[in-house]
This record gives structure tokens, sequence and C-alpha cells, in this order.
């Protein structure tokens, strides 16, 4: 099967430093994808890549063409784009001048043409989507007025908008309560076809996806000098093995299933000390 989102032998370039090398993925169409890795890995350069709006510096980055091959994705115009995929980064610009119902509506700027904006039918779309985050009763509320996490569900309500089939998240639970963490991610991989979200909750990440890719660098690796990479893609519970766990995050760890719920957590704990006394 096609997939949503292919990269082949990527690398990618910030500012003349290499940030990530030899990169090859394949985001299943309809499928959960999560990121992990240390902070600095190259979580949101991958995210950025995967989204098209960072230029792999060689390799190449593809998007479903919706008739069964995959496109380039440096050859579809920003607007087409914008209606494929919706992009929502990590930290977001709010002015004073704008109030939340307007924020939101930003993200229906690829959807629609100027005259089609402002309309009933575009009105419910965007109360649609702020109800979606728990803030349908703050649509003229001046988007300066939220609280952190307020802030980051209205974005994320901009992201949900956009009504694309796939949607890239990068640390979509940041500043969200417990409640909303959960709430939140269900809320996109019901309403987004294809969901690719970096996280660094990993008993979350453990719970919630179904594939997750593991950015870092290859033991024996020098993560001062050279770029990072995936170093395990596959379903949770292998990628966060206790080996992965402890070789790309320093903590040991365990999988243990809820006594009530039929599911698997992962619990940290500091690694072990095994310098002799
Ligand atoms: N504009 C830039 N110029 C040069 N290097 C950059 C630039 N932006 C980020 N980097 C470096 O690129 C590397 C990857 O950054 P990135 O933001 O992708 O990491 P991350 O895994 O998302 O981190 P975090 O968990 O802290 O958000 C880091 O070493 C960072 O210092």
């Amino acid at each position: 099967m096609t997939p949503a989102l292919r990269l082949h032998n990527v690398s990618a370039t910030l500012g003349g430093h290499a940030v990530l090398r030899d990169v090859d993925l394949d985001v299943a169409d309809g499928g959960r994808l999560g990121i992990v890795g240390v902070n600095g890995a190259g979580k949101t350069t991958l995210l950025r890549v995967l989204a098209g709006v960072l230029h792999p510096s060689f390799g190449t980055a593809l998007i479903a063409d919706g008739r069964g091959g995959l496109i380039d994705l440096r050859r579809l115009p920003n607007r087409e784009r914008a209606r494929r995929l919706a992009y929502v980064p990590q930290e977001d610009v709010t002015t004073s001048e704008l109030r939340v119902g307007e924020m939101v509506a930003l993200g229906r700027v690829p959807q629609t043409r100027p005259w089609a904006r402002g309309g009933r039918t575009e009105h419910d779309l965007i109360l649609g989507a702020l109800d979606a985050v728990g803030l349908g009763d703050r649509i003229n509320t001046g988007a300066d007025q939220l609280s952190g996490g307020e802030r980051r569900r209205a974005v994320l309500a901009r992201g949900l908008a956009q009504q694309c089939p796939v949607m890239l998240l990068d640390e979509p639970t940041n500043h969200l309560d417990v409640a909303w963490q959960l709430e939140l991610l269900e809320v996109f991989a019901t309403r987004a076809r294809t969901l690719v979200a970096t996280v660094h909750n990993l008993d979350l990440a453990l719970r919630f996806f179904d594939q997750l890719a593991l950015v870092g660098w290859r033991e024996g690796s020098d993560p001062t000098s050279e770029p990072a990479g995936i170093v395990a893609v596959g379903p949770p519970a292998e990628v966060l093995s206790a080996h992965h766990v402890d070789t790309h995050f320093g903590v040991g760890s365990v999988q243990v299933l809820h006594p009530g719920l039929p599911q698997h957590h992962l619990l940290i704990h500091p690694r072990e000390d095994t310098s002799p006394a």
C-alpha cells in the first residue's frame, strides 16, 4: 500500500550543521506514528522535513499523490501542500490583535477562497474545532488572554480547522494537563486519517501510537560531531524496549500491564548503579 509520506535517504542541515543523515521512513496511510528521542536529537527537524517546510539537503521527501503514487513535496505549491497536510509547530506566536476564532480561522485559508470566508459554514467549522479542544466559549476572547495550555489547544484547533487527511504535530501535549494530553491525541486520531506527532512522554508514546520512530545516534557514534538518524522504527513495545530506553535515553525502564486495564505502561527509573562500591 502506498504510504501517506515517505522519506528516502534524507539528510537535513540547519545553519550549516548536519542534523539528520540517511533517514528512510514510511508513514503508513491511516496510521499513527510517534517520534521520540532525547532533546536535540532531531525530532522537530524530522517532522519539518515530513511537513515539507524544511527541504532535505540530500534525498527526497514524498507525499501520496492520491492516485496510488508519490510526489516530491518540493513540487507541491504551498497552498496545495496545506490542503493535504496540517503542520502544527511547537511554539506559535499569538498576537493580541487576533481573537481566538480569528486565529483558528487562519487554518481555513488554504481550503477557502477569500469570498467564501466568514460564512455560516466556516463559522460552524471553526466553532467545531474550538469545541473539540474545549474552547468553544472562548471564540471571541483575545488570543493573548489565554493561558499557556489554552493557547496550545487553540493552536491545535487551527490545525484541526485545516481539515487535512494528514496531521503533523510537534509536541502537541506540551503545556497540557493530564486529561487534555489523553483527550487531544484522541481528537486528532479520530479527525485525521494519518497522524504523526513528536512526544516526550514515553508512557503515552507506548500506549497511543501504532508505530514509533526513535531518533538518535547509533551505539558508538559521537552525538557531538555526528548527525543523528532513525535508530529504531516499529511497534512501540519493541522501540521502547528496556535496552533502547537505556541506550538512547539513559534511564532504566520496565513495561508493566495495568492492573485494571488491558494496556501496558512504561515505568521509568534511574539506571541501576553498576559501578563497583
Ligand atoms: N537554526 C538552527 N541552526 C543550527 N542548528 C540548529 C538550529 N535549530 C536547531 N538546531 C540543532 O539541531 C539539532 C536538532 O534540533 P531539533 O529541534 O530537531 O531537536 P529535537 O529532537 O526536536 O529537540 P527537543 O526535544 O529539545 O525539542 C539540535 O542539536 C539543535 O541544537
